[in-house]
């Protein structure tokens, strides 16, 4: 075994990481877990000498290879496009800069802010471990630099993505127009609709953190895990937003000047 052996293992260890990443955010995540019991079964029949199961297995996995590329069809179409597009060390190595993160945090507490003073509705996922692929499906790409003008704009009444959710990818808007699940918890207030339900059910569902402004009353709710906690201001909704997405790792000292450097320079209106 040489380095070179080494760094090959490391390497294709890495990318298949990645891959497992990548199909995360879809179902055929599901078919790759289906397909990787199928082939452990394999390997455990034919260590136990169990010679028609072993055989049925390796002759339906032999025809899977092929079912496989027309299954994956659409994730290895995307695959092809990145790389044509040459995004490809984009997706291979995805940047969640905290820089980034909180300067979408200041431009979602500036926007949430100003819609709860005009009541306008609002719905806002930020996405966390838990990829939200499917989700991202159901409604319109945008993948843009994070302002508050941006997501006023896109909550903005009767424009064409204020129905539905904005989700927010590493610090980016990702998506807009999209639906979510809904919570079928009975113990949630009558006097809640189906938006914050949906943000309800959003968190159940998966890690995410919600953001909800209220049409009706203007009042701004964060969901996490199942739980709603309504009528925050402003200032909590950043302490909040700041320590779920950021986590207690950057609240260090340093973290804490350059988040307020940031925080100027948006207030400044230098981040529009
Ligand atoms: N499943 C869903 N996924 C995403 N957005 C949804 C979903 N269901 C409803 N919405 C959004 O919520 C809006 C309807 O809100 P509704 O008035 O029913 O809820 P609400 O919780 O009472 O909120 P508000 O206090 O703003 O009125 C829809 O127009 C849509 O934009």
């Amino acid at each position: 075994m040489t380095p070179i052996d080494v760094v090959d293992i490391l390497v294709v260890a890495y990318i298949i990481y990645r891959v497992m990443k990548l199909l995360k955010d879809t179902s055929a995540a599901r078919l790759a877990k289906g397909i990787l019991i199928l082939v452990l079964i394999m390997l455990f029949a034919s260590f136990l000498h169990l010679t028609m199961i072993s055989w049925l297995l390796r002759n339906a996995l032999s025809v899977g290879v092929f079912a496989v590329v027309v299954i994956f069809q659409p994730e290895l179409r995307r695959l092809l496009e990145q790389i044509g597009k040459g995004n490809l060390s984009r997706m291979l190595i995805p940047d969640t800069d905290p820089d980034v993160v909180e300067s979408m945090i200041v431009a979602t507490v500036s926007a949430c802010a100003d819609m709860s003073r005009t009541k306008t509705g609002a719905l806002i996922v930020f996405e966390r471990k838990e990829r939200l692929g499917e989700i991202i499906a159901t409604g319109t790409r945008v993948d843009a630099a994070p302002s508050a003008e941006l997501i006023k704009n896109i909550f903005f009444k009767n424009s064409p993505l204020h129905d539905g959710a904005m989700i927010v990818r590493a610090g980016r808007v990702c998506a807009a127009g999209c639906v979510l699940p809904l919570s079928g918890n009975q113990g949630l207030s009558r006097d809640l609709g189906t938006r914050h339900r949906a943000a309800v059910g959003m968190s159940e569902t998966a890690d995410s953190v919600l953001v909800v402004v209220s049409e009706e009353t203007g009042a701004i709710s964060v969901a996490i895990g199942g739980m709603l906690k309504r009528h925050l201001s402003p200032e909590i909704l950043q302490k909040m937003l700041e320590s779920e997405l950021l986590g207690d790792e950057l609240r260090s000292k340093n973290d804490k000047s350059r988040i307020a450097a940031i925080r100027d320079k948006w207030k400044g209106g230098a981040g529009k």
